[in-house]
């Protein structure tokens, strides 16, 4: 095994604070050698509850790499919260404004500088009332198409059985299992060199996302939908931003 990926003091913070939490479910890794020993790469991710940061961060980061979240801009400024996830190389998304591109600089910088970056296509937590992989936002397409890095599918189950975001029902016990999934890096080569479109985008995206979800069946040993489900509210549809 080779080196680990240095973090600094709030990494550190971060892992006091996430290793506990992720202790609440019982963890199972699987094709976690996907994730590159060194160097770039974007990690593309469902959404399920609000534990899945911590569960996907140890994940990452028992697997030697420091996870670079793309987080919305709110919770930067959540006292302490934000100064650990600042310190900790995570980028803000400003969701469904012209700010959303400077998000998007920050991500391909940190692409640039070989960092393992984690998006959360959706946006937010799953509207399906069904769990799956709702219909994504394209910023994440946007990053995989500029940034030749290998694109990583990953999904995980399990959080929102702990911890549920829209009833706000907390169930540790008994204890739930969690499982992380990683896929091979996606084949994007036949998409790359052409105009960036918003077509494109919409296209890359829902390819993406079809590869999250296999993921997700085989770890709920479950039919998805044929279609992604689409949120009524305006936010979840095909707008440009980083998710
Ligand atoms: C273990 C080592 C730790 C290394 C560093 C980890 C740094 C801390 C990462 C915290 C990441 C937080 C990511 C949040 C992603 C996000 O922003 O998702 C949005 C949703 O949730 C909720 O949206 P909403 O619909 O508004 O409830």
């Amino acid at each position: 095994m080779g080196e680990r990926e240095r973090g600094g003091f709030w990494v550190g913070a971060a892992a006091s604070v996430f290793y506990p939490l992720s202790w609440l479910g019982r963890r199972t890794y699987l094709g976690a050698d996907k994730l590159p020993a060194t160097g770039a790469a974007l990690l593309v991710m469902n959404h399920v509850s609000h534990l899945d940061p911590p569960n996907d961060a140890v994940f990452v980061h028992r697997n030697r790499r420091v996870p670079r979240f793309m987080a919305k801009d709110s919770l930067f400024h959540v006292p302490l919260f934000g100064r650990m996830l600042a310190g900790s190389g995570g980028i803000p998304v400003y969701r469904g404004s012209a700010e959303a591109r400077d998000s998007l600089r920050a991500a391909h910088q940190a692409l640039r500088e070989g960092k393992v970056v984690v998006i959360y296509p959706e946006g937010t937590i799953t509207k399906d009332p069904t769990g799956w992989p709702m219909k994504a936002r394209t910023g994440a397409a946007r990053l995989a198409l500029e940034n030749d890095v290998p694109v990583i599918p990953a999904a995980r189950w399990g959080t929102n059985h702990i911890w549920d975001g829209y009833t706000k029902k907390f169930h540790p016990f008994p204890r739930k299992e969690v499982t992380t999934a990683l896929g091979d890096p996606i084949d994007l080569s036949a998409y790359r060199g052409l105009p960036v479109t918003s077509a494109l985008l919409r296209e890359v995206t829902d390819v993406m996302m079809r590869e999250v979800r296999a993921l997700l069946a085989g770890v709920r040993g479950e039919e998805p939908p044929a279609e992604f489900f689409r949120a009524s509210a305006r936010g979840a549809s095909s707008d440009e931003s980083a998710g």
